[in-house]
């Protein structure tokens, strides 16, 4: 079976500074797929260049067979995105945002309205499908846009931080929903900073650090190779950061000096 991602030599940058440095990766339908590392390793550049956001990288992107580089188009009409720091049209409701969203992917109008309304009946949010975004909550937001990321029914999903706000309710049925989207052959290729989330839905996770691959397996493989308990303890001695308590101390003796 073609591989869904299929990424070799990956670099990019911002200006002159390099951050993805050389990513391989190969990625089957039907994964969940955590990427996860400390904040700036290039987490979020790998997707927004996964997307098509970012086209000016160098190396080979392949997504759902297509070269990224010359059929970009094709790529973005079978992807859903959800990013980390998305901006809403505030002064929208969720009804006329998620209409315009279903739109631009060509979905007829009657099938837009059901699903609409259906999918923000089951977050919770029919009574508020037709109010004005301006004073949603952060969870309201974010599930405005995990359903405008899913609404055409994409083959890959790429969630940037998906849980982000969401209430325990919500994380429940968001973690079940990928879980099915999976099970039912989609792709979910995504990144989160909470390891008990990632260490329990990920078929597969991916640790970068400094904008390189520095783990990749399933839960058991990784705990197996670096005889470790927890995906926090692996993360900590992969990515250099296991000295958080002395960092604390140091962080309180600083502010009561
Ligand atoms: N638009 C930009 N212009 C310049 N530098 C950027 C830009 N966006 C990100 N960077 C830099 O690229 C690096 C990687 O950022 P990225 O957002 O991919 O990290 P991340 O792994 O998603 O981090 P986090 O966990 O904090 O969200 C960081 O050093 C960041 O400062």
């Amino acid at each position: 079976m073609n591989p869904v991602i299929d990424i070799t030599n990956l670099e990019q940058y911002y200006g002159s500074t390099k951050i993805l440095k050389g990513i391989d990766l190969s990625v089957e339908a039907g994964q969940v797929v955590g990427y996860i590392g400390p904040n700036g390793a290039g987490k979020s550049t790998t997707i927004k260049t996964l997307i098509g956001m970012l086209p000016d990288y160098r190396g080979e992107v392949r997504v759902l067979g297509h070269d990224l580089r010359t059929e970009a188009m094709a790529v973005k009409r079978r992807i859903g995105y959800v990013p980390e720091n998305a901006a809403l049209y505030d002064l929208l409701s969720p009804m006329e945002y998620l209409r315009f969203v279903g739109q631009l992917y060509e979905l007829d109008n009657a099938s837009i309205e059901r699903k609409a309304a259906d999918l923000l009946r089951l977050f919770g949010l029919e009574f508020q499908a037709n109010d004005r975004m301006t004073t949603f909550s952060k969870g309201m937001r974010q599930k405005v846009l995990l359903i405008s990321g899913l609404l055409h029914n994409p083959d890959l999903l790429f969630l940037d931080e998906p849980l982000s706000g969401l209430d325990a309710n919500a994380v429940v049925l968001v973690k079940q929903i990928i879980r099915q989207l999976a099970d039912a052959g989609k792709t979910v290729f995504y990144s989160s900073h909470i390891m008990d989330v990632v260490e329990k839905i990920s078929d597969r996770i991916i640790i970068i650090n400094a904008g390189q691959i520095v783990a990749d397996g399933s839960y058991a493989q990784l705990q197996a190779q670096r005889d470790s308990e927890s995906l926090e303890q692996l993360f900590g001695q992969l990515t250099g950061t296991g000295t958080q308590n002395t960092v604390a101390e140091e962080f309180i003796h600083t502010l009561t000096q």
